[in-house]
């Protein structure tokens, strides 16, 4: 399980998290979505460790977090673009096993691009190296900060339905920040619905569907409606 428990969080005298508790079941994909400035990216880099300066514990199976594994990938794929393709995992990896490494990017269609440099491939290529790179160390903990945003439907949907094999792969706990309430419902089981100064739940859905259906389907549409007229208090601007 990952524990989530903030007392406290403040840039400067600024409170932005006060007394915040959520769990989340080992490989459990959880979704969160909230108002622009609510928080969420604070928490990820709590969760992930990037910040330290806080009042609270992050526990996953009992332990410290900063013992887990933990995998991160954001908006940006964040990748080194005068490296190769190949060298942008290796560095990363901590096994450094070629022939693994190879074969994750021809599972994400990047077979004729391992030795190239990172900077001449497309948005939703270098996305795709990003996703190799979250996974190539088999992650307990998967941070997501929107990272199927800003690339054309076709390719963001198909960027997650490499994701979501991965995720079947490799069964890590997840995190994924969006503003889509769509691709919350798409891709997992529980939505966290959060309001800001200071960020709380406002609402924990428990999404019910089938998992076989695809963003665009009338299913999902429907079942966005229904959450949405049946919570009106969690419409923010922000979701989509
Ligand atoms: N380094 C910082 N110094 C001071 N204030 C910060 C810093 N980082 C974030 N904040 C403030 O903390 C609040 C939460 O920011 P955060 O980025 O975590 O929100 P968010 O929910 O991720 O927003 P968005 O959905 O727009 O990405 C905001 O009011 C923001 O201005």
């Amino acid at each position: 399980m990952l524990s989530i428990n903030i007392n406290s969080k403040k840039y400067q005298e600024n409170k932005i998290i006060d007394n915040f508790k959520l769990k989340i079941n080992k490989s459990e994909f959880i979704s969160i979505i909230g108002p622009s400035g609510c928080g969420k990216t604070s928490l990820l880099n709590i969760v992930s460790n990037i910040d330290d300066d806080y009042l609270g514990s992050i526990l996953f199976d009992n332990e410290n977090i900063s013992k887990s594994n933990i995998g991160v990938m954001f908006q940006d794929s964040r990748i080194i673009p005068w490296l190769s393709v190949f060298e942008n995992i290796m560095l990363v990896s901590i096994s450094k096993n070629e022939e693994e490494i190879k074969n994750a990017l021809i599972e994400v269609g990047l077979k004729d691009y391992i030795n190239s440099y990172a900077k001449e491939l497309s948005g939703g290529m270098q996305r795709r190296v990003a996703l190799v790179r979250a996974f190539i160390n088999k992650p307990e903990v998967l941070l997501l900060d929107e990272p199927f945003i800003s690339l054309d439907h076709p390719t963001a949907q198909s960027l997650r339905n490499d994701f979501m094999r991965f995720y079947e792969k490799y069964k890590p706990t997840v995190i994924l920040v969006t503003h889509d309430l769509k691709e919350a419902i798409t891709l997992s089981k529980r939505i966290v619905f959060l309001d800001s100064k200071p960020m709380k739940v406002i609402l924990d859905f428990e999404n019910k569907k089938d998992f076989s259906s695809n963003l665009d389907s009338l299913e999902i549409e429907q079942i966005k409606e229904n959450i949405l007229s049946k919570y009106p208090k969690i419409l923010s601007g922000d979701i989509s």
